[in-house]
């Protein structure tokens, strides 16, 4: 009774209520962590926390659960569902520590509240306290899964953008790598018995290497074999770009031609398009190899008679650099059996694990070792000896290689 007393919602209370109450109402004890009621359960009394504390939760789903507020001693609940017929519970009632409640039935709450309008119209109170909190907590609730919504959107919406760019961005470098492809022949002229094998590997998606191989007259091929001084797409078009200028040139010349070509890169203003190349024509009646080599890798001869492999001499600086460029046209003389040799810097500077680089004197020793070999066999050759030597480092420069074997019939 005194306890009861002392509970500010019933303070106005007569003696004679305050007894009803104390008749109809007992103590319910409850451990830590014991539910007195789960939300949405039918209400059938309301409660006073005579000791200990309890949480009011609102069980969201299975895992999600939010803490409306924490009942001291002496707090009044659990009345909003005696208030509507057949009404559940709000929230649910949890004993945070060991705890004990005074619990009022339903029938007495009601009579309590006929009988004392003082009573009713704080219940009123109170409820409209609760609507209110509750609504503001909805529309907070709301707000923010608004603002949770509207990121995850942004989210997706950046997302797709950035899939669709990269989308785009694959798809055009393929095109590219397609087009590049066909920029450079698989197919070569086989006259007289010369007959010539060529592969290239890009580092990147795209190359700045190229070659060229064309049939001049009844007896003459050009062979060119390049490197744009860069790498991926940048490179692949000023690639595009001066294979296009070289398809327009007068090829009588090999010097003049390098010459010409030179002017013609300067005037592009690019300066990316700085290219070392071989340009060369093989007379096959003349048995005679005319070559200008500018800045680039020196081409390797075999020579069959003797089995010894010769570095192509001449010099160069790269095309692209200077007007002012000097370069020199060279000859050589083939025997039946002699094979060229062309390559990239890439191949020479192939790294293995440990960061050697495979270097001319590898290459040199595999041409020596394989000259013989028809010009795919020494081609397959001089690569399968470079793999073997990088064992799966991932190439750093683009790698081509051009093998003419040089067999004319009688
Ligand atoms: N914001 C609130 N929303 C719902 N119930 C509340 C809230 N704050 C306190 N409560 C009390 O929690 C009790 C849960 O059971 P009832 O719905 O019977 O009555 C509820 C109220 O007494």
């Amino acid at each position: 009774m005194e306890f009861l007393r002392r509970v500010p919602l019933f303070a106005d209370l007569s003696l004679e209520g305050l007894q009803m109450l104390d008749s109809q109402a007992r103590i319910r004890a409850l451990p830590a962590d014991a539910w007195l009621f789960h939300q949405r359960d039918r209400g059938d009394a309301c409660y006073v926390v005579v000791s200990g504390t309890l949480r009011l939760v609102l069980e969201q789903g299975s895992s999600e659960e939010t803490t409306l507020g924490l009942l001291g001693v002496g707090a009044f609940f659990g009345e909003l569902s005696l208030l509507e017929p057949d009404g559940t519970r709000a929230a649910g009632a949890i004993a945070v520590v060991q705890s004990e409640v005074l619990e009022i039935p339903i029938a007495a709450f009601e009579t309590l509240l006929h009988t004392y309008p003082a009573i009713a119209y704080n219940m009123l109170r109170r409820v409209a306290a609760h609507v209110r909190r509750s609504d503001e907590r909805r529309l907070e609730d709301l707000r923010h899964k608004n603002r949770l919504l509207t990121d995850a959107y942004t989210a997706l919406e950046q997302a797709q953008a950035e899939a669709l760019r990269r989308a785009r961005a694959a798809r055009e470098l393929e095109l590219g790598r397609e087009l590049q492809r066909r920029l450079v022949p698989t197919i070569f002229p086989n006259l007289h018995g010369v007959v010539i094998a060529a592969a290239t590997f890009p580092a990147y998606e795209m190359s700045g290497d190229f070659y060229e191989v064309r049939q001049l007259s009844e007896h003459m091929l050009s062979i060119v074999m390049a490197d744009v001084c860069d790498k991926g797409a940048g490179a692949a078009l000023v690639m595009a770009m001066a294979k296009g200028l070289l398809l327009g040139m007068d090829q009588r010349h090999p010097l003049a031609l390098v010459e010409r070509f030179n002017q013609l890169i300067r005037a592009t203003n690019l300066d990316a398009a700085v290219i070392t190349m071989v340009y060369s024509h093989l007379d096959i009646a003349r048995r005679r190899f005319t070559y200008v080599r500018a800045g680039h890798d020196w081409p390797l001869h075999y020579r069959s008679k003797q089995g010894r492999v010769t570095m192509l001499e001449g010099g160069g600086m790269p095309v692209g650099i200077t007007e002012e460029a000097f370069f020199e046209e060279m000859h050589t003389d083939l025997e039946p059996g002699d094979a060229l040799v062309f390559y990239t810097d890439g191949l020479c500077d192939a790294r293995n694990f440990a960061g050697d680089t495979y270097g001319r004197e590898r290459l040199i020793s595999a041409v020596q070792a394989y000259g013989r070999l028809p010009a795919h066999g020494l081609a397959d050759a001089i690569l399968g000896d470079v793999r073997a030597f990088q064992s799966g480092t991932p190439p750093i420069d683009d790698l081509t290689l051009l093998v003419v074997k040089f067999n004319p019939e009688a």
